[in-house]
C-alpha cells in the first residue's frame, strides 16, 4: 500500500478523468456518488466486462424474469431507497409467505398463520433466545445507520476499520474477528435456537455457517426480517438508471492492467482494457476498482510497476449455485404426501451431513405490480434453490416431482468469510482506491452503497487535501456541535 499523499494538480482545479471498474452497485454507486462530488466537467468511464448490475442479475423463465443474484433490500437500507426515489422506480414489497427449517428428515420448525401460536412455540423451544437474538439485530441496525448521518455531513473514512469504528467503536470492529456462535452464546442464545434457527438462516444467506464473523452474521440476521424489498423491474434497474444519470461513459470493456505514471509529485494510471475489437489504453487522474480482486473472482486485472507490489488479496469467494425451477415441488421428500397440505413458500436446511441444498424458496417474478398470486404446490410453480454445488438429475428429481425447465446460474458469490485475516485496503495507492474490501465485513447491496459513498467523499477530499474531513473522531459530538 502506497503513501496516500496529495498530488501535483493545481489547487481547487478538478480531475479530468476518473475510472471506474465495474458496473455492479458498488461501481454504479460510485459513478453515481463521485459525478456528484466532483461535478459536471469531470469525465467518468465505466469499464463492464460482463453485464451491467454484476452480481444483481435476473433469468427468465415462461416470459417472466426473476431474482438470480441480489434480491432482497432492507428497509432501512437509505442508500438503496434514495436511488429507487431519484431514479423514479417502484419498490416492490416481499410477498409474505410461510417458512420452515428441515433438517434432512422431518420439518423441525413451522411457521403458521398465527403469530401468537408462532411466538409461544419459539419460547417453548427455545425460551428467550429470539427476543435477545431480535434486540442484538436492532441494536447493531441502530449503530449502522449513524454512516447515513457521517456521509450526510461529508465525512470519510480511510479504511473498512475507520468507518466501523465510527459506528459502533471496537465492538463492530471486533465483531469482524469473532465468530456469531460465540457472539451469541455470551448474549445467551442457546444451542439449539442457534443450531436451529441462524444456522438454516446463515445457509440461505451467506451459503455458509455459524462460524462466520459476527458482523455478517447481524446482516444476514438483518436480512432474515421481514421489512424487506425489492426493485420492481429488478434490482439491476439501479445500476443501470445510476449510470445514466450521472452521464458516465460506459465502457463495455474488460481491464487488464492498472500501472501508476508518474509525470510530477502523485502518479495518474494508465488502464489497458480489451473491447470487443481493440486493446487501447488510456491515462486517468483517479480509478476506483468496484470488483472483488481475490484470485478465484478472477477479475484479470494486473498491477504493474508498482513498487512495493501489490500482492493478491487473500482468502476466496464462495461459490453458491442459484437454480430456478420451474416445475412441481416434491413435498413428500419433506414429509407432506398431499402437496395441497403444504403451506410453506420457503424451507431452509440445518447443517446436516445428506441435505445437498442451503434453501428451497417459491420466488416472485421482478415485475408483481401486474397482479401476482404464490402457487399452491399442487401447481406449477417457480422455485430458486441455493446449493453450493451444482444440482445432478438426480437431485433435481428428488426436489421436484417433475419440471419443464432449469436455470443455473453459478456466482462466485460472497467472501468465505474466515478464509482470509483482516480486511482489505480502501487506499490502494494515492488517488486508487478499491471498493470490494468491504465485504469482507459484509457482503450486501447497502454495503456496497455505503463504500461507494465513501469512497467518492474520500477521493473528493484527498483531491482537495481536505484532511478535517477524513478520519475523524467523535463524529456524533462533532456533527451535533456543527454551525
Ligand atoms: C446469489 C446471491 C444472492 C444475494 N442476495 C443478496 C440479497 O438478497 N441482498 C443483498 O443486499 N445482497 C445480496 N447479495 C450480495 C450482493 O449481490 C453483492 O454484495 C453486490 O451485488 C455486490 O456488488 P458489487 O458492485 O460490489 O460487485 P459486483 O456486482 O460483483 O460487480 C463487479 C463488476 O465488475 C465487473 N468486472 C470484474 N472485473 C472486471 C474487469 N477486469 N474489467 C471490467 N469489469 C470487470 C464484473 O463483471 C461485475 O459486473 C447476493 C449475492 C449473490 C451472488
Ligand atoms: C447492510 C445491512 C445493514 C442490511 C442488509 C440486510 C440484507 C438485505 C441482507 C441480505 C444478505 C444476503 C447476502 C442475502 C442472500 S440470499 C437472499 C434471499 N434469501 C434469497 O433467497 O435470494
Amino acid at each position: 500500500v502506497g503513501d496516500p499523499a496529495g498530488s501535483d494538480h493545481v489547487d481547487g482545479a478538478p480531475p479530468s478523468k476518473i475510472a471506474v471498474v465495474g458496473a455492479g452497485i458498488g461501481g454504479s454507486a460510485t459513478a453515481h456518488f463521485l459525478r456528484q462530488h466532483f461535478g459536471p466537467e469531470v469525465q467518468v468511464d465505466v469499464f463492464e466486462k460482463g453485464e451491467v448490475g454484476g452480481r444483481l442479475a435476473t433469468v427468465t423463465v415462461n416470459y417472466k424474469d426473476y431474482e438470480s443474484g441480489g434480491s432482497i433490500i432492507h428497509s432501512l437500507n437509505l442508500h438503496m431507497q434514495e436511488f429507487v426515489k431519484q431514479l423514479g422506480l417502484k419498490y416492490r414489497r416481499s410477498v409474505a409467505g410461510k417458512t420452515a427449517v428441515f433438517n434432512g428428515e422431518e420439518m423441525i420448525l413451522e411457521e403458521t398463520d398465527w403469530y401468537l401460536l408462532d411466538l409461544f412455540r419459539l419460547w417453548w423451544r427455545y425460551g428467550i433466545s429470539f427476543i435477545r437474538l431480535q434486540m442484538w439485530v436492532e441494536e447493531i441496525m441502530e449503530k449502522f445507520m449513524r454512516i447515513y448521518k457521517y456521509q450526510a455531513h461529508g465525512y470519510a473514512f480511510s479504511s473498512v476499520e475507520e468507518l466501523l469504528d465510527s459506528l459502533g467503536g471496537s465492538g463492530f470492529i471486533n465483531m469482524t474477528r469473532r465468530p456469531l456462535s460465540d457472539s451469541l452464546l455470551e448474549l445467551g442464545v442457546s444451542q439449539r435456537f442457534i443450531d436451529e434457527v441462524i444456522e438454516p438462516v446463515m445457509r440461505v444467506n451467506y451459503g455458509q455457517n455459524v462460524s462466520i464473523p459476527a458482523f455478517v452474521g447481524a446482516v444476514s440476521l438483518a436480512g432474515a426480517q421481514n421489512n424487506l424489498w425489492a426493485v420492481e423491474g429488478g434490482n439491476k434497474l439501479v445500476c443501470s438508471g445510476l449510470l445514466k444519470m450521472a452521464n458516465t461513459n460506459l465502457l463495455q470493456a474488460q481491464v487488464n492492467s492498472i500501472s501508476p505514471v508518474y509525470s510530477g509529485e502523485a502518479p495518474q494510471y494508465q488502464l489497458s482494457f480489451t473491447t470487443a475489437s481493440e486493446t487501447k489504453s488510456e491515462l486517468y487522474d483517479i480509478v476506483v476498482l468496484a470488483t472483488p480482486l481475490q484470485a478465484s473472482v478472477r477479475s484479470g486485472v494486473q498491477f504493474q510497476g508498482f513498487t512495493p507490489p501489490f500482492d493478491e488479496l487473500p482468502g476466496n469467494y464462495h461459490s453458491t449455485v442459484a437454480t430456478i425451477v420451474h416445475g412441481y415441488l416434491n413435498t413428500s421428500f419433506f414429509g407432506f404426501p398431499d402437496p395441497r397440505l403444504f403451506p410453506f413458500a420457503s424451507v431452509l436446511t440445518t447443517e446436516t451431513l445428506d441435505v445437498f441444498f442451503n434453501s428451497v424458496a417459491s420466488v416472485c417474478p421482478v415485475n408483481i405490480s401486474t397482479g401476482f398470486r404464490r402457487k399452491q404446490p399442487q401447481e406449477a410453480g417457480v422455485y430458486k434453490v441455493f446449493s453450493p454445488q451444482p444440482l445432478v438429475k438426480a437431485q433435481l428429481k428428488t426436489l421436484f416431482r417433475s419440471y419443464y425447465s432449469v436455470q443455473v446460474t453459478e456466482w462466485q458469490a460472497y467472501p468465505c468469510y474466515g478464509s482470509s485475516q483482516g480486511l482489505p485496503p480502501v487506499e490502494l495507492h494515492p488517488n486508487l482506491y478499491y471498493l470490494n474490501g468491504i465485504e469482507l465485513a459484509g457482503s450486501a447491496m447497502e454495503m456496497s452503497s455505503v463504500a461507494a459513498k465513501n469512497i467518492a467523499l474520500l477521493a473528493y477530499h484527498r483531491w482537495n487535501r481536505q484532511t478535517d474531513m477524513v478520519d475523524q473522531k467523535d463524529l456524533m459530538h462533532r456533527i451535533k456541535t456543527e454551525l
